[in-house]
């Protein structure tokens, strides 16, 4: 996916034939960063992504240059939040070669599909796949636990003729809770919980669940052994780790005692953890028992990242164009505090929309920026160039698009999320950019459609935001204060600048972009 994308990256712009271009230019710059924002959106939808990347033909099935004959021995077991729509495309495509399923989805999820009238993302009438709802809160329950066992039980009784498809997606750690004993449910719940509390990055969360479980860590692809696994992934998580999404049920993992209670002595809870986590990490027995030859364990399993956050800018980057402006990816992995990430923005902006030559400074502070973003210095430079060219070359305008999963240091007790404080702090970066009609525009967007706890994806802000706010009588500071981000932008202007795309089924982290208009070149 990274040769990809750096491919997509490199191509050359080609503006578009006038007509195009001037009907286009009628839309309001906020209409075309919604346009952009929905065509990611459109890409990783759950079933897109198995559309596009399983291919039937007679009676086999093509994943990614692998072919697999379809002897109706296909069987499918599948945990997360877009796995309902995913089982559903892959239903369609299989017919009557899939024999057996079990999927665990979140609590509530069929009754919102069929509200929301989704109904291609629910599975036929008399299908054979089993579907179990858990995991409110996105918390392990033992509705989860529930379905962790019977997808356990239906790969255990696979032979060497059967495929066992597994569909992932963000959440799935939740949905799948297979403790190994004598550890209980509660027991690590407990666990994960004081963690997450305590700041863990879901790397380190990943790594303590892996140790505690039966099928994370690749517990599962050894319980189908010897049947093929091949495993479809939507990845949540930056760089797309195969181990850490969904914690890597399908992913031969080491175990390292050691470096979990590494992790649990860094947040301080070695002394909260429980004699039977004690006792399963102090053991040196294999963590699987099981009358199953285990030789030749990772070659009959097969991970393929279908959909991530690459996936959909790649997408936007396509929707840009077609608008007439010139696509420059950053990153699909940003990440660190959201103030440094709307200073990092900020100074992007009046980077490219400086009507002189920019002052040195503002690249050095991007670079310096760098480490703290999770953004290379190879790629600031890259997006520097292109934004540098837009401005001396006057081929007009450029979109920057960026994705991730920034973090927000909770100060308040306002109503909020990451994208929406994201937005707000940019807005306020953007101001005094007095490019015609509005300047620069900034969007961020979950692409779960739920920014934090509120209905909203995000926001979208430029650098009249300050004046329109004051002009409102609302105190930017005390809502940022406050991490109220989601109060301001109801209150402000109707709600107008809030990105609400409802519910989209998929998570593949977040989708920022700048939409930069064409610069007014000086002569002379
Ligand atoms: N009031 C707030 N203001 C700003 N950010 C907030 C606020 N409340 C929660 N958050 C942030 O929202 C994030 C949690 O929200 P959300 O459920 O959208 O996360 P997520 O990582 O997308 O979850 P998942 O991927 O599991 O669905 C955390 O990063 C948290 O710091
Ligand atoms: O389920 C999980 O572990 C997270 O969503 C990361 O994939």
């Amino acid at each position: 996916m990274a040769r990809v994308l750096s491919l997509f990256w490199s191509q050359p712009f080609l503006p578009l034939a006038g007509r195009t271009k001037t009907t286009l230019c009628k839309m309001s710059m906020d209409s075309r960063a919604r346009k952009v924002f929905a065509a990611a959106l459109k890409a990783v939808q759950p079933h897109t992504v198995v559309q596009q990347n399983v291919e039937r033909k007679d009676d086999a099935i093509i994943i990614d240059g692998h072919k697999f004959t379809l002897q109706h021995n296909l069987h499918l077991v599948g945990f997360g939040k877009a796995v309902l729509g995913m089982a559903a495309e892959v239903e369609r495509i299989m017919g009557d070669h899939l024999v057996k399923g079990v999927i665990s989805v979140p609590h509530g999820i069929q009754e919102t599909l069929q509200q929301h009238g989704k109904h291609h993302l629910l599975l036929k009438e008399n299908s054979c796949i089993k579907i179990i709802e858990g995991a409110k809160h996105n918390l392990p329950d033992t509705d989860a636990q529930k379905a962790a066992e019977e997808i356990m039980h239906l790969a255990s009784e696979l032979q060497e003729k059967d495929i066992l498809l597994v569909l992932i997606s963000g959440g799935g750690s939740a949905l799948l809770p297979a403790p190994i004993p004598p550890i209980t449910l509660q027991e690590k719940l407990d666990v994960t919980r004081k963690l997450a509390a305590a700041g863990a990055t879901i790397q380190e969360l990943n790594t303590v669940r892996r140790a505690l479980s039966l099928l994370k860590g690749g517990g599962l692809a050894h319980y189908a052994h010897p049947a093929q696994v091949v495993a479809l992934i939507l990845s949540d998580v930056i760089g797309d780790p195969l181990d850490l999404i969904a914690s890597g049920p399908t992913v031969q993992s080491e175990v390292w005692p050691e470096e979990v209670l590494s992790v649990l002595e860094r947040y301080n809870l070695l002394h909260t953890v429980p004699v039977s986590v004690k006792d399963v990490l102090g053991r040196t027995s294999p963590r699987w028992k099981g009358n199953k030859d285990q030789t030749d364990k990772a070659e009959h399993v097969l991970n393929v990242v279908i959909g991530s956050n690459s996936v959909a800018l790649m997408s936007a980057g396509r929707c840009v164009r077609e608008l007439g402006f010139r696509p420059v990816v950053l990153s699909p992995g940003v990440c660190g505090n959201v103030r440094s990430v709307s200073r990092l923005y900020g100074l992007l902006a009046h980077f490219a929309c400086s009507r002189e030559e920019p002052p040195p400074e503002i690249a050095t502070e991007v670079l310096r920026l760098g480490p703290e973003v999770g953004v290379e210095s190879w790629d600031l430079c890259r997006t520097m160039q292109v934004l540098g060219e837009g401005r001396t070359e006057g081929w007009g305008a450029t979109c920057m698009l960026a994705g991730g999963e920034p973090t927000v240091k909770l100060t308040g007790k306002g109503r909020g999320g990451r994208n929406q404080e994201l937005a707000l702090r940019v807005g306020l970066e953007l101001r005094g950019l007095d490019l015609p009609p509005s300047g620069p525009v900034f969007l961020s967007g979950g692409t779960d459609g739920q920014d934090g706890p509120t209905e909203a994806a995000g926001a979208i802000t430029d650098g009249r935001l300050y004046e329109e706010a004051q002009a409102q009588g609302l105190d930017i500071d005390s809502f940022l204060i406050n991490n109220d981000s989601y109060t301001f932008f109801s209150c402000l202007s109707a709600g107008k600048r809030l990105v609400v795309s409802g519910l989209t089924c998929t998570n593949v982290m977040d989708v920022h972009m700048l939409l930069i208009p064409p610069i007014p070149i000086n002569i002379g």
